[in-house]
């Protein structure tokens, strides 16, 4: 029996120690609770989607995924991760080079330097896949000599706060949307 086109597809997929950011967050519970300021070392997973093996002169190496999810990472790496639509934010006056805040009631001075603010309302796992898959995107859109969309079906990053634990954020091309998935 053959299988129809539209149910064959070919995943490449990228786990390795090195694809990570270290970085520390605060998540926020729907009672305006929080969690104490604390770090991870993300591990995150890449999956590209293809509708079939490429041939030779389209072969995609692994590096080109790699780099563009290397670059995305890095942004993170060695940072305080603040969520800007936070409603429990409120931004302080601060000195030079400082970034004050104030969340869930505590107060927070830190170097400007150390601090990447997302446009998301909570540093969770979920949310840090999505942006994280979007920066890769963009990251690999970037270099057109070595990108050919149209061969590429989904893309998405799993992000594992822990061993086990995390979450996966999918974006699906053509008639295929986004979706999350939770562990
Ligand atoms: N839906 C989500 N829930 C939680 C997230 C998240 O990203 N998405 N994140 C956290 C925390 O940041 C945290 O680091 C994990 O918390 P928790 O599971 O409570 O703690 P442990 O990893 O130590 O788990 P144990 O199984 O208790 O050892 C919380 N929730």
């Amino acid at each position: 029996m053959t299988m129809p086109d539209r149910q064959r597809s070919c995943t490449l997929h990228i786990r390795k120690d090195a694809l990570k950011f270290s970085a520390a967050h605060m998540t926020v519970f729907p009672d305006g609770g929080k969690e104490n300021l604390h770090g991870h070392n993300y591990q995150v997973e890449l999956a590209v989607e293809l509708a079939e093996p490429p041939a030779l002169a389209h072969m995609l190496s692994y590096e080109v995924f790699k780099q563009a999810l290397r670059a995305a990472c890095n942004e993170w790496d060695e940072k305080v991760l603040i969520a800007a639509d936070n409603p429990w934010l409120e931004m302080l006056a601060a000195a030079d080079g400082e970034y004050a805040f104030r969340l869930c009631g505590k107060r927070y001075v830190l170097p400007t330097d150390e601090v990447v603010v997302l446009a998301v309302d909570n540093i969770t796992a979920e949310n840090l896949a999505r942006l994280l898959c979007e920066r890769f995107w963009e990251q690999l859109a970037r270099d057109h000599s070595i990108f050919w969309p149209e061969r590429i079906t989904a893309v998405s990053v799993r992000i594992d706060e822990s061993r086990g634990q995390g979450a996966t954020y999918r974006m699906g091309f053509g008639n295929r949307s986004s979706e999350i998935v939770s562990e």
